[in-house]
């Protein structure tokens, strides 16, 4: 008979699921131990795929963070529905976040209704926990539960770090033996220039979210290492029109070196070198109908 491996490793794929902020980003950052997503109070700022690697014993959970599932309208909240849907078929854990606070609205309603659809194990993380009484929080559970059969409930306090490591361990137990996925050291497959990317896309929000909701993209166009270790890059920023290109840009340019500076700060972090960051700004009529860009976001296009 064969001696079973010792220390026999496991390695999977969890698909966080949830509506807009119910805290997908903050969780995931929460559970890796880096920011490898991008955490805003405006809702949909996830618009692709980006996995975060925690490692818990000897599994190793690959988190692929959905974008917010909510009712598509435009071509570009279709792609990122797709998208999200996606990620959680490939799955080995579908992990379905909620809101405490809201509760099963018409949004978790919709997703609720979708999720015995997918075939594979899942499990309710109730977040916000922090918010609301205990009481209501486990009437909540079960109301839910009676609709979705959870594997497990977990309730956390994404913040705050209140069960976070629970939660690690548990679905560190549900991946399949396996060899690792990743090399042991990597936090993130998102390739650095997509981050860097999300990182001026997030200041341009913090900065501009009045006034211009959504309809602006980032690409980064050049990253090069310079022989002293630096790294020069070059990020466009893509608008619509010609007045919200005056915006991003502000007085004499005041705006946009303002986001720049903070930007270049992170993205020296991720890239963990000096970076000289050049930001263009242009207008591209249409970018949410052209198909070079959600590629550029990691996205398919949906046709029609
Ligand atoms: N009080 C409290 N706030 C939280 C908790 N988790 C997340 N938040 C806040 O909720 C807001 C949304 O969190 P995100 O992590 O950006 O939400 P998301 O689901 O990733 O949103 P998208 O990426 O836009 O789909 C942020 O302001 C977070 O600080 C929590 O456990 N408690």
């Amino acid at each position: 008979m064969e001696q079973p491996e010792k220390h026999q490793t496991k390695a999977g794929f969890v698909a966080l699921i949830g509506a807009p902020n119910a805290g997908k980003s903050t969780l995931l950052n929460a559970l890796v131990g880096s920011k490898v997503s991008i955490v805003s109070r405006k809702v949909q700022t996830t618009r692709a795929l980006v996995r975060g690697i925690a490692v818990e014993g000897e599994a190793q959970i690959v988190f692929v963070d959905t974008p917010g599932i909510f009712k598509p309208k435009r071509r570009l909240d279709r792609a990122m529905v797709t998208s999200a849907w996606g990620g959680a078929g490939d799955a080995d854990v579908v992990a379905l976040l909620l809101d405490v606070r809201r509760g099963v609205d018409e949004e978790a309603e919709a997703i609720l209704a979708k999720l015995p659809e997918l075939k594979q194990p899942k499990v309710l993380i109730l977040n916000k926990i922090d918010l609301i009484e205990r009481s209501r929080l486990l009437e909540l559970a079960a109301r839910l539960n009676e609709k979705v059969p959870f594997a497990h409930t977990f309730m956390i306090s994404a913040l705050n770090g209140d069960g976070i490591e629970t939660l690690r361990r548990q679905l560190a137990g549900m991946m399949p033996e396996g060899p690792w996925l990743y090399p042991e050291d990597q936090i993130s497959d998102a390739p650095l220039r997509m981050l860097a990317a999300e990182i001026t896309r997030e200041k341009i929000y913090e900065r501009l979210h009045e006034e211009l909701p959504y309809q602006s993209t980032v690409e980064t166009d050049q990253w090069q290492v310079r022989p002293d270790g630096s790294v020069r890059i070059e990020q466009t920023v893509f608008v619509e029109r010609d007045s919200q290109r005056k915006i991003v840009l502000g007085k004499g340019g005041q705006t946009i070196k303002a986001i720049g500076q903070l930007a270049r700060k992170e993205i020296a972090e991720i890239a963990e070198a000096p970076v000289h960051l050049f930001i263009f700004v242009k207008v591209r009529e249409n970018w949410s109908d052209d198909p070079e860009r959600y590629r550029e976001m990691g996205l398919e296009f949906p046709k029609g």
